[in-house]
């Protein structure tokens, strides 16, 4: 059994002609036509990271050419805390929105690191 075709023997209720199948047949559409919706929205997202790792890779490639440290403490600080305010305003949890950032962040630093001794390659 898949979520997609969830397994009818698994539900003793449904038979035909009692309207059961219909219902189910309707929240199996709703389910996918949501699904739809997460699929645009999970590329949409895979989207927006590349572009944001591309700009992040320029930061990278100008801190090595000009010698300065692959992390920004304080930047990232203000961003965390407007971050936690935008997620606050948009009712996701702050402490996930911070999580999510820490986590790209510790991937940007890594590539700068990497810039800065000659070891990055062009992929985000
Ligand atoms: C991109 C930068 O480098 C690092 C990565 C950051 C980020 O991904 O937002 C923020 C600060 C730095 O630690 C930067 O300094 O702007």
């Amino acid at each position: 059994m898949t979520a997609e075709t969830p397994d009818r023997a698994a539900d003793p209720s449904p038979s035909p002609g009692d309207g059961a199948v219909d219902e189910r047949d309707a929240v199996i559409s709703m389910l996918l036509g949501i699904r739809s919706s997460i699929d645009n929205i999970d590329a949409a997202l895979i989207h927006l990271l590349a572009e944001r790792f591309k700009f992040t890779q320029q930061v990278g490639r100008l801190k090595a050419e000009h010698g300065l440290p692959p992390s920004d403490p304080d930047r990232e600080k203000r961003q965390i805390e407007r971050l936690r305010s935008l997620a606050e305003d948009a009712h996701l949890d702050p402490a996930f929105a911070e999580k999510w950032f820490n986590f790209v962040v510790a991937e940007v630093i890594r590539h700068h690191e990497e810039i800065a001794d000659g070891s990055g390659s062009d992929r985000a």
